[in-house]
């Protein structure tokens, strides 16, 4: 008697199941024949064709608990499969009885599951269900592709003058060094307005449904940058040749430069893992970063202001000449975290749905 396979057999266990495959060797064609024995003792004989002409092979395995004595399985030219019934559908801490298992056996981890594993699938398929479920009761979108197209023109727009503001600024920091964090502004104020004025999308676009998120996100999102960008830098002449310029920009458009292209993949249904990741995780060390650049800022900004009494309000003389606009930014500057904090809190719940990690695929 021969065993048929060559190095190992291959096998995985699940709940109620045992699949073994069996790499042939010089078999060409294999049958099993006879009853396979009861109880944990399982004998797997076997009349095989090949090159070596016709042979009879046999191999047995004791397994852990009983299984059933049917077994079924099925040949193609390079390997069998047989399948073995647990009698009692449960969770076996090993394969075999004897607890070092025959050299000749080597687990499948890719099919390999254990509790938690089965667990997690079913769940997966319970989500699949309902998500199927949900979508065949939702009437089709008509204006889907129209609503793709746009998006997709959108994000590139975005991309685009996103990514000449990243390379026009690191490649002035290359040549210039650190006079180039000083005049930042007048080179790259015009595109940072044209983009940041076409983000009024990202708030309009969920407000009428064309993506499904949230309105608060992006309007705190749009706000912020906005006061920053128009009120702080662009009003006051003062702010604009200071470094923090620089950084307020830089950090906005690292991010940038990954969301958007994740967003256009998104458009047209594809996903890159690496992409997903970035865009999933380069907020939780920028976001901070970019609101403190915006704090700092901010902070500079009010002696200005209050020198400027630019956008004052008046008061009654009997009050005093007027309340500077830097009473108005001190309370901003706690809108700033509350702000951070609800973005920041989103953002995490976003990351954790989309990096979850992926169930691996079984059969
Ligand atoms: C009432 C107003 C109060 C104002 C108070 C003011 C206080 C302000 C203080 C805050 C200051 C913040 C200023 C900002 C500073 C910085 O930017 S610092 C630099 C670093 N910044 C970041 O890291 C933030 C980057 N921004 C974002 O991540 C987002 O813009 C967001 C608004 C924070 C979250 O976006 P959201 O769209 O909700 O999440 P996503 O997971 O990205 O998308 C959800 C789904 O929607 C789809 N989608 C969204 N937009 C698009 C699009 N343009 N095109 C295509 N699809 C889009 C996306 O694919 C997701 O779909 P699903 O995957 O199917 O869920």
């Amino acid at each position: 008697m021969r065993t048929p396979f060559t190095s190992e057999v291959i096998s995985d266990v699940h709940e109620s199941s045992i699949c073994i495959r069996l790499y042939l060797d010089e078999c060409t064609q294999i049958s099993f024949s006879g009853n396979f024995n009861v109880c944990s003792l399982s004998c797997f004989p076997a009349q095989g064709h090949g090159a070596k002409g016709d042979n009879e092979y046999e191999f047995s395995l004791e397994f852990l608990e009983s299984v059933e004595p049917q077994v079924t399985h099925r040949s193609t030219q390079r390997q069998v499969n047989i399948t073995v019934r647990k009698q009692e559908h449960s969770w076996w801490d090993r394969l075999t009885l004897q607890e070092r298992k025959p050299v000749f056996l080597a687990p499948d981890f890719d099919r390999w599951m254990e509790e938690s594993d089965a667990e997690m699938e079913l769940r997966a398929k319970e989500e699949k269900i309902s998500k199927i479920s949900v979508e065949s009761r939702s009437p089709k979108d008509p204006y889907l592709g129209l609503k793709r197209g746009y998006l997709f023109m959108y994000n590139l727009v975005q991309f685009l003058g996103f990514s000449w503001i990243f390379v026009n600024m690191t490649v002035r920091l290359f040549i210039l060094g650190q006079d180039s964090l000083y005049d930042t502004f007048h080179t790259i104020a015009d595109m940072m307005y044209f983009c940041q004025i076409l983000a009024v999308v990202e708030v309009v676009n969920p407000a009428l449904g064309i993506v499904r998120t949230g309105l608060m996100p992006p309007l705190i999102q749009l706000v912020g940058r906005n006061v920053i960008l128009f009120v702080i830098f662009g009003s006051l002449e003062d702010m604009q040749n200071k470094a923090v310029v620089f950084f307020v920009f830089y950090l906005w458009s690292i991010i940038e430069i990954f969301r958007y292209p994740y967003y256009m993949l998104a458009c047209i249904s594809t996903e890159w893992t690496m992409l997903t990741w970035l865009r999933y995780s380069l907020w939780i060390p920028l976001y901070p970063m970019g609101v403190l650049a915006e704090a700092v800022a901010v902070i500079q900004s009010l002696p200005i202001f209050d020198e400027t009494r630019l956008f004052s309000i008046p008061l009654p003389e009997s009050l005093g000449s007027s309340l500077s606009f830097s009473y108005s930014l001190q309370i901003y500057l706690v809108l700033m975290f509350l702000g951070l904090f609800i973005n920041f809190r989103h953002l995490f719940r976003q990351r954790k749905r989309r990096l979850r990690p992926k169930r691996r695929k079984l059969h």
